[in-house]
């Protein structure tokens, strides 16, 4: 089974304006309000493929309430840990710029964590775990670790999409996926990284320190694809960029979905590249109508 662990959900709050202006009144030409959070997107996405998962992690609240409601709604097995805080709202804005405002989450106890942990011990060989987003900053930053740890006593895989402090701690664990963006890749090297050859020179130091697959998104020049045979460049589709929120949590989806069908790991990650480039071109997440539209445009060029 696929378990997809977000630590702190959200209700996305997605708002277009032409202009805004600071210290002024602004108001609206579109607004509309979606489940968020990295893995909630995960499962979301890996639902409308036809692959099944389970949704865990904290929800609280009226907001949370939403959350469970609509992935319910949609088919979406969940077991989340009930806290008493308010699921946070995050703010997606799409005016000239895409600007984004997360908040920080609810409080959560050592009470609640330990059920959350009790839960991940319940996995094993032949699951697939996938953590991702951030910690609410009630919890300790050693958190992702020791889920890893609990994963490794256990057998299940896991796979990985988080800020660069938070990859340190996971890699000697030897995680199956670990997909940051160029900018999370060069917050782990304290450099800045904005060329595909740069992407993949630091992408192979994350496979030499334990990740089995690394995938780094680099926005609109496309995705690199490192493990220790190689790497492979993938361009993405031309298109209009309707909002980028979720688009890296589909191509993880994309990528395990596409694997597990597969075994093919370039195939799944010309795959994982489409559907990111899908969820981009749309408000909302990808369809697998619209990645196969796409698919033909994304071209792969292999190193070795
Ligand atoms: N301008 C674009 N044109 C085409 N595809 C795009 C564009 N921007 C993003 N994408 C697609 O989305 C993928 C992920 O983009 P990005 O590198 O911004 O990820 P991210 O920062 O992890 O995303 P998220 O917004 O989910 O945090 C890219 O690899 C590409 O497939
Ligand atoms: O604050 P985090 O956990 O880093 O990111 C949360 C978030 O921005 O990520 C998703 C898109 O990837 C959104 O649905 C959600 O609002």
């Amino acid at each position: 089974m696929i378990y997809t662990l977000t630590l702190n959900p959200s209700v996305d709050y997605i708002i277009e304006a032409g202009e805004i202006v600071l210290g002024a009144l602004n108001r609206t030409s579109y607004e509309t309000k979606l489940p968020g959070g990295k893995g909630i997107n995960v499962s979301r996405v890996l639902r409308s493929l036809g692959v099944e998962s389970k949704a865990t992690g904290f929800l609280g609240g009226f907001t949370g309430k939403y959350v469970e409601e609509f992935l319910h709604k949609e088919g979406i097995y969940t077991n989340f840990v009930k806290v008493g805080g308010d699921t946070r709202i995050n703010i997606k804005l799409k005016a000239e710029k895409e600007t984004e405002i997360n908040a920080r989450g609810p409080e959560i106890s050592t009470l609640e964590i330990g059920l959350l942990k009790d839960q991940i011990k319940q996995l094993g060989k032949g699951d697939y775990l996938i953590l991702a987003g951030s910690i609410p900053s009630s919890m300790p930053q050693t958190i992702y670790q020791d889920i890893v740890q609990i994963c490794k006593e256990t057998g299940a895989e896991v796979m990985i999409d988080a800020e660069g402090e938070l990859l340190k701690t996971v890699l000697e664990y030897k995680p199956f996926l670990i997909k940051p963006n160029n900018h999370e890749l060069g917050q782990f090297f304290g450099r800045e990284i904005s060329e595909v050859e740069d992407a993949i020179f630091y992408g192979q130091k994350l496979v030499e320190a334990g990740a089995k697959n690394v995938i780094v998104s680099l926005a609109e020049m496309g995705a690199v694809y490192i493990n220790e045979s190689g790497a492979i460049h993938a361009s993405v589709p031309q298109g209009e960029v309707k909002s980028s929120v979720g688009a890296g949590d589909s191509m993880v989806a994309g990528f395990l979905a596409q694997y597990l069908k597969t075994n093919d790991r370039a195939n799944a990650f010309r795959y994982s590249v489409a559907s990111g480039s899908a969820t981009a071109f749309s408000i909302g997440l990808c369809t697998p109508e619209k990645i196969e539209s796409l698919l033909p445009e994304v071209k792969i060029h292999k190193f070795q």
